[in-house]
């Protein structure tokens, strides 16, 4: 396994202050493979999913990507390499912007990237589809969608740059059964199209064990000083 391309937290220190919430941690996600994160509540398993999308630069150790370290100056990481990792996070309403309609929330990254309109068009459709946002629901503002709606399209706005690598941090965690099985098919068939390496965040030990091909244990890697 140690020739296949994968997504590397190596010896990663982060701290907030005085409090040492990562204390060398080593992470290692495959592609293809679905890497479960356990740990108590406190641990840095939300902090270790930001050092991984490239979202937090750690104090030390670095962050590579199919053996390329993540050298960035400010951690201003090129495009083409941020984008080949995304995270989906616990709760919709804090991760989207309340002014943007569902069809604009998954349409910015490529925008920000000066996709052509297009293709950003093409691409959108492709998406709400995949995940069944219908054109109604497309046009609304977050205000007036429910949380597994949002949380779909932020499904569709985490995969619209085809990533290798997705990072889900408790990201079914607020939705009812039937939303949550719906987004764990999208994200296991996108993972099998793709041969994506996942990253699952649950504190739901059956759903853990079910996404996962193994898990890491994070209680007890970062002993927390203050
Ligand atoms: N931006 C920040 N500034 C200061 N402290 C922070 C910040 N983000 C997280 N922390 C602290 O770092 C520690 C780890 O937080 P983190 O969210 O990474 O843990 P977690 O394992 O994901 O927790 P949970 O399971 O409850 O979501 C906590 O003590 C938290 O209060």
């Amino acid at each position: 396994m140690t020739n296949t391309p994968h997504l590397l937290a190596d010896e990663v220190t982060v701290g907030y202050g005085r409090q040492v919430v990562l204390d060398r941690v080593t992470v290692r996600i495959d592609r293809g493979e679905t890497v479960g994160l356990r740990g108590p509540s406190g641990c840095g398993k939300s902090t270790l999913v930001r050092v991984l999308a490239l979202l937090h630069q750690p104090d030390q150790g670095r962050v590579s990507i199919d053996g390329t370290a993540v050298n960035a100056v400010r951690y201003a990481v090129p495009v083409a390499l941020r984008t080949r990792v995304a995270a989906l996070f616990q709760s919709p309403r804090a991760a989207a912007d309340p002014r943007l309609s569902l069809t604009d929330l998954i349409a910015e990254p490529l925008r920000a990237t000066r996709t052509p309109e297009a293709a950003v068009r093409e691409r959108v459709t492709e998406l709400a589809d995949l995940v069944g946002l219908t054109a109604d629901l497309r046009s609304r503002r977050p205000h007036a969608v429910s949380d597994g709606q949002l949380q779909r399209a932020c499904l569709a706005r985490a995969l619209v740059h085809r990533p290798d690598y997705l990072l889900c941090d408790e990201a079914t965690a607020m939705l009812d059964a039937s939303t949550q099985a719906h987004v764990a098919a999208v994200i296991r068939d996108y993972q099998l199209t793709r041969q994506a390496g996942v990253l699952v965040i649950s504190h739901d030990q059956t759903l853990l064990e079910r996404w996962s091909d193994r898990i890491v244990d994070l209680a007890g890697t970062a002993p927390a000083r203050t």
